[in-house]
């Protein structure tokens, strides 16, 4: 037996399986593991092109497209389940989805957990009326609900929507996202520590699972990581390097 070999212990039918077979039993058995792969893989989210760091507008070495997970019905109605357990947990009334990658995920957990659903403008969309109502659908005052987003990152949005809803007299209890970014952020609202926060993933899990399914290039995404982990200086010479690896 070769060192990469092991032997499942079934008395009745012992067979020898490879490290890379237990491995991908290992992922199917773990659903959140199988949810972070099948995310990555949606054709489109991770896009390998490279773009610069940029501490101003936040965009990441790969930018993602997170609404493209929303295009397979049933990759969006498994992407609920982890949000409605948390739901579930938070002993949550209703569910607001955050304008606007955020309400289709909204929208599927409120389906999941027979819950009922609003959503929130975002503070500052161009060709939004003054006397518009700011959250719509089910009623949030006095409510605990849970916000549903595509991601976090710095919590400035989420802050922002905090301040709508607790202007509406909701109890935010929790915030749902698919991807959450705070891994690579500069830095972060105190929101974002005080309030529970679940994701599918975080940003670095999905591009290291881009990574292993061949869609990032191993090497590029290994000085990416380094680029976001270390906060590469936008002069910083190995940029050069990065750009020639994309
Ligand atoms: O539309 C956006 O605002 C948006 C664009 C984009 O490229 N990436 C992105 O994360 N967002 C939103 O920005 C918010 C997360 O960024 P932070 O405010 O930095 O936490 C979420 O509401 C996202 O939907």
């Amino acid at each position: 037996m070769t060192t990469n070999q092991m032997t499942l212990a079934n008395p009745k039918r012992v067979r020898l399986v490879d490290h890379a077979d237990v491995v991908r039993l290992t992922a199917v058995q773990n659903p959140l593991t199988n949810l972070v792969v099948r995310l990555a893989i949606v054709p489109g989210l991770v896009r390998p092109g490279i773009a610069h760091w940029d501490v101003k507008t936040r965009l990441p070495l790969h930018p993602l497209s997170n609404e493209n997970a929303y295009g397979d019905p049933q990759l969006l109605h498994d992407l609920a389940v982890p949000g409605e357990a948390f739901a579930h947990r938070l002993g949550v009334d209703v569910i607001v989805g955050a304008e606007t990658g955020g309400i289709p995920l909204a929208t599927a957990v409120a389906l999941a957990g027979d819950l009922p659903f609003a959503f929130v403008r975002k503070p500052g969309y161009v060709g939004h009326e003054d006397h518009e109502p700011r959250v719509r659908g089910a009623a949030v005052a006095g409510q605990r609900v849970l916000l549903v987003d595509d991601a976090v990152s710095s919590g400035k949005a989420l802050e922002a929507f905090a301040d709508e809803l607790q202007s509406e007299g909701a109890n935010l209890v929790g915030v749902f996202v698919l991807v959450d970014m705070r891994d690579v952020a500069t830095s972060v609202a105190p929101i974002t520590i005080t309030l529970p926060i679940e994701s599918i993933a975080t940003y670095l899990e999905v591009l290291t699972a881009a990574t292993d399914h061949g869609i990032l290039d191993p090497a590029t995404h290994q000085l990416a990581v380094d680029a976001l982990v270390n906060h590469w200086p936008n002069d910083d010479p190995r940029w050069t390097l990065l750009n020639h690896a994309a």
